[in-house]
Formats: structure tokens, C-alpha cells, sequence
């Protein structure tokens, strides 16, 4: 199969979808990898290690587009690329399609094989290729909350784990999966105090088990998040539901209860966010104030730190893209229930579930598709 990797263009997107050593074993099964000039360049593989590896370089995404049978980026297409998506052809990256109805009408329209890496599943039905990005993500929502806690950034003017005879900044972390474990931790490792909602009883009770001592699991309901919020320094936003629109659990009328200069982190805000005065934000320019409240809403936070993330990502990718070049993607999905969960859109019609129902659009079935 030719396949094509893509150079972000998404604003201060730093992650490449592919490393040289990942071009190497596409080569090994025989594959043929066009590389977009200086792809990799912000995440530290010059081209000259592509070339290296095997690939070819093309200077222009267009001609990528027109010659690769699957293409891969790390974020979805950007609207310049919507008309060089051809039918048929395989589109393999992160597309969290339920919070862009404009992006699901485009893939639609270019009736393309959209293969989500959010909605690719495991044996044990975890999020194999969300989860490295998750972990990034979750440990940086920490970091960013202490830095806009500062006051230089507009923030209360606390440190997370206060000092001797001080009392530590409190941290409401709503949503207790990866994102929401790791900015926990985090939090907790600087000294913070932390409550963890979740709403899943067997997750809080493991969660209980493997906490630090400064962390409080706790059940999540409208009630308890109203109640936490008044008290929160920092609220981290880091709920899923698989496919779907993030549920809105802070309201605007919440904010008027919350400590001026406190800061939330809505980490699912490429889900739509889960608080209802979010909407993204970039690297460049991260923050927004609303009622006194500092709102970082970065929907690639782990773009910031692409020497990290892009070697995280591709490290759980690439089996997944060499098995869809090898078998082609109907054997593959035929073959790996998993991969299958990753099929978001095919030939115009959405056959993800979590999609059709966030835009009132018709659900096909996968297996019309397989033959
Ligand atoms: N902004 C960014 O750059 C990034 C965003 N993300 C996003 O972060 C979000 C969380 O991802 P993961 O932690 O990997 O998902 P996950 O599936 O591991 O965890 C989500 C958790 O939310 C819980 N939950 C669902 N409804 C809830 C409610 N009403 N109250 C409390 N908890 C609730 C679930 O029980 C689950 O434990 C996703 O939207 C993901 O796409 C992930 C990586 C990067
Ligand atoms: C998960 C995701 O959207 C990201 O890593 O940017
Ligand atoms: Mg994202």
C-alpha cells in the first residue's frame, strides 16, 4: 500500500503521526511511505532520517492526497485539505468528530473511510490509542492549572501544595479515566489537595485502592460537583463518553459560586468540553476569562510537548497502521474488533454511533460495508 504522512498544520501542532524507525517497518512489509516535507521537523526527525528509513519526500500535502491510499495525521484534516480527500481513501488520525458537525459533513461529502484513533478499542475495552495522548494530556492539565493559579498569569496567586503552615491548593479533577488519573496524581505529587469524581463505582473503588493519601475519590453527581466547585482552586474537565458530545457539568450560573481567579482546565474540550462557558483555545493564545475565571481550553494540549507525545502516540499507532496496510481495511476490521470500534465514517454514511447521535444524522451499519 502507499501511505502518507501528513505535516501537521493545525495552529502549533508540533506532533508528526509517524517516526522514522515506524517508516522502517512499514518499508519491511513492503509498503511505500511518502513523507510531506519536514513533517517531523518539531518533533526532532529531520527528513533526512526519513530518507534514510526508506520514505520519499514530497513537498506538497496535495500530491500526498492524490497518490496514498491511507493518509495519517496526528489531528483531523483542516479545511484547506477537505477537497483533497478522495473517496475511498483511508484517513487515520484523531478526528473526535462528535464535537464538529462541519468536519463530519466534510468527511461525508468526500466519502472517505474515516478511522478514528479515539474510537479504536482493545481486548480489555480500553482506548489504546487515546490513552498515550490521555496520559500527556492529564499530567500537563496539573501543570497548567499551577501555572494559571499564579498571579503574574491572572490567577489566585497559589501555590498548589502550599508551605509549611499553609494550607495547599484544592483541585477538583471531574472524571477519574486516564486524563483524569494522571492530572490527579500530578496534582497530588506537588502537594495539592485533590477530589477525583468519576461516576463509576468499580473505577472509584480501584481508584480508593491506588491513590495517594491527599487525593479523595468520590462519586460524581450534580450535586456534589455544585457543592465542590465553591470550594475548587482548580477544576480539571476529563470526562468521556466514548464517541459522543462531553456532557456540559459546570454551568455559567456555577461560575458566579467559584473563588475569582480560579482556573479550569477543560481537557475534553476536543469532546465539545464539559464546562458550558468552553470553547478551544491554542498553545499561542490559551486562556479566556469568563466571570472572573480563567478557562484553558487547548483541544492538542499533548502538541505542546511533541518530543514526548509524538514517540508516546506512535509507539501505540503503528501496529495498528501497519495492520490496516498489510490486510487493507476491511480484512483488518474483519479481523480486529478493536480496529473495527475505530470506524467512524465510510462512503458518506457514520457508523459510529456516538456521531450520528450528536447530529440527528442516519447510523449505517459496518458490515453493509465489508462485502
Ligand atoms: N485536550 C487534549 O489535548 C486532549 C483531550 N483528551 C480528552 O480528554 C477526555 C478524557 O479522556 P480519557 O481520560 O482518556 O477518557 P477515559 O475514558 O479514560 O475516562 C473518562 C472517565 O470519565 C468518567 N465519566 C463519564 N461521565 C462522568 C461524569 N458525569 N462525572 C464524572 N466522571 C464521568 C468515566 O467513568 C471515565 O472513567 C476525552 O475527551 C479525551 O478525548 C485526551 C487527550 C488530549
Ligand atoms: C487526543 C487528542 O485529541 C490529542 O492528542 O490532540
Ligand atoms: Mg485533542
Amino acid at each position: 500500500m502507499i501511505v502518507g504522512i501528513l505535516r501537521e498544520i493545525k495552529a502549533n501542532e508540533n506532533r508528526v503521526c509517524m517516526t522514522p524507525a515506524g517508516v522502517e517497518t512499514l518499508r519491511e512489509g513492503g509498503h511505500q511511505v511518502l513523507v510531506e516535507k519536514d513533517a517531523g521537523l518539531a518533533s526532532g526527525f529531520p527528513d533526512s532520517a526519513y530518507v534514510e528509513a526508506g520514505a520519499e519526500i514530497v513537498a506538497e500535502a496535495a500530491e500526498i492526497y492524490a497518490r496514498a491510499e491511507m493518509v495519517m495525521h496526528v489531528k483531523e484534516p483542516q479545511p484547506s485539505e477537505y477537497p483533497l480527500i478522495r473517496p475511498g481513501q483511508i484517513v487515520f488520525t484523531y478526528f473526535h468528530f462528535a464535537a464538529s458537525e462541519e468536519l463530519t459533513r466534510a468527511m461525508m461529502e468526500r466519502r472517505a473511510v474515516c478511522i478514528a484513533y479515539e474510537t479504536v478499542t482493545d481486548a480489555h475495552g480500553g482506548l489504546p490509542l487515546l490513552i498515550p495522548m490521555s496520559e500527556v494530556a492529564g499530567r500537563m492539565a496539573a501543570q497548567e492549572a499551577a501555572k494559571y493559579l499564579e498571579r503574574a498569569q491572572g490567577g489566585r496567586g497559589l501555590l498548589l501544595g502550599g508551605v509549611a503552615g499553609v494550607p495547599p491548593a484544592t483541585i477538583l479533577v471531574i472524571g477519574g479515566g486516564t486524563v483524569g488519573t494522571q492530572a490527579a496524581l500530578m496534582a497530588c505529587g506537588l502537594g495539592a489537595k485533590v477530589y477525583l469524581l468519576d461516576a463509576s463505582l468499580p473505577r472509584l473503588r480501584h481508584l480508593d485502592e491506588v491513590m495517594p493519601k491527599n487525593c479523595f475519590p468520590i462519586m460524581s453527581s450534580p450535586a456534589t460537583i455544585r457543592e465542590l466547585v465553591r470550594e475548587a482552586d482548580a477544576v480539571i474537565g476529563a470526562v468521556l463518553l466514548r464517541g459522543a458530545k462531553a456532557p456540559k457539568l459546570i454551568t455559567r450560573d456555577m461560575l458566579k459560586t467559584m473563588k475569582k481567579g480560579a482556573v479550569l482546565v477543560d481537557v475534553a474540550i476536543d469532546q465539545g468540553g464539559c464546562f458550558e462557558t468552553s470553547r478551544p483555545t491554542t498553545h499561542q493564545d490559551p486562556i479566556y476569562e469568563v466571570d472572573g475565571i480563567i478557562h484553558y481550553c487547548v483541544a492538542n494540549m499533548p502538541g505542546g510537548v511533541p518530543l514526548t507525545s509524538t514517540l508516546a502516540l506512535t509507539n501505540a499507532t503503528l501496529p495498528y497502521a501497519r495492520k490496516l496496510a498489510d490486510k487493507g481495511w476491511q480484512r483488518a476490521v474483519r479481523e480486529d474488533g478493536g480496529l473495527r470500534a475505530g470506524l467512524n465514517i465510510i462512503d458518506g454514511q457514520v457508523v459510529c454511533a456516538g456521531v450520528a447521535e450528536a447530529f440527528g444524522l442516519p447510523l449505517a451499519e459496518v458490515n453493509s460495508f465489508l462485502g
